[in-house]
């Protein structure tokens, strides 16, 4: 799906295609009556937001049948309204000043947000393979397939040797157990030939996307965020929470 300048009138950025009514007002006089602290740039942010996340929806009139306190509640809720100022400006300027982001594709972040949400999934960063034979697998990427393939790391931490190869739109992550209690011996005493281990996705937020995926009930698989392959906080989710896959998050 791609939205495209049709949907916008020149001269204007994208989000003024959309005429967002909220509680029986049109957002500009909604957003001036909102109680929120008397700030330009708060409103402005709240403004954003909810563009940001109905845009996306191809309505030329949308109308949100919401009470407005519990609309604004809901947007504050996950966010720190310092980020919300700093990210809806930041990405303001960037919406207004180029055309060239009148065309927005369904894996940019800006059609991924679930309203009231301040995180947004990502790129594709990684999905990773556990290998029993790390020399053997690293060959049939690097010599029989061509790829371009990292030296192997130690990452101790995770209790993993890792190689990376690189696919252009994304990388596969071989991995093989480093240590007594590394989490790959147990996958691959259950699939002795190796078999895809995790997806990696980024996410713009990884604190607020962790927050809100434990208030849905998705088991995190540590307590806190650890440092991944690429120096980056990371999470991991239960593959029983996501439907038989473990699904690892990275900070972009
Ligand atoms: C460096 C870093 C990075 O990329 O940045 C990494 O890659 S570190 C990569 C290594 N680190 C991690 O994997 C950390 C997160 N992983 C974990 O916490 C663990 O491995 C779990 C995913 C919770 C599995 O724990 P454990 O092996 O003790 O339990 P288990 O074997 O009894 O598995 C429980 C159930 O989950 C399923 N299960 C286990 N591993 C799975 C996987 N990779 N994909 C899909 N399902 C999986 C099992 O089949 C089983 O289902 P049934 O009950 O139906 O049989």
């Amino acid at each position: 799906m791609c939205v495209t300048r049709k949907y916008a009138p020149p001269g204007n950025n994208i989000y003024c295609a959309t005429n967002i009514r909220i509680a029986g007002l049109d957002l500009d006089s909604w957003v001036d009556n909102i109680h929120i602290p008397n700030n330009f740039i708060y409103k402005c942010n709240v403004r954003f937001l909810i563009e940001k996340q109905y845009t996306c929806t191809l309505s030329h009139c949308l109308d949100i049948q919401s009470d407005s306190l519990s609309y604004v509640a809901r947007i504050f809720e996950n966010m720190s309204v310092l980020k919300v100022a700093l990210t809806g400006l930041s990405k303001c300027v960037r919406h207004t000043c180029s055309p060239m982001l009148r065309t927005i594709s369904t894996s940019t972040p800006l059609c991924q947000g679930i309203p009231g949400s301040v995180w947004n999934l990502g790129r594709l960063n990684h999905i990773a393979i556990a290998v029993p034979d790390m020399e053997k697998a690293t060959a049939l990427y690097r010599d029989v397939l061509g790829a371009q393939v990292s030296d192997k790391v130690p990452l101790p931490e995770h209790g993993v040797y890792t190689v990376f190869v690189e696919l252009g739109n994304t990388k596969l992550e071989l991995l093989h157990p480093l240590g007594d209690k590394s989490p790959i011996a147990g996958f691959l005493q259950k699939n002795k030939s190796g078999g895809m281990h995790h997806i990696c996705i980024e996410v713009d937020d990884i604190n607020a996307a962790i927050v809100d995926l434990k208030a849905r009930n998705i088991r995190t698989l540590s307590a806190e965020p650890r440092i991944g392959a690429h120096g980056k906080p990371v999470m991991f989710l239960h593959p029983k929470d996501c439907d038989g896959v473990l699904v690892e998050l990275e900070q972009a």
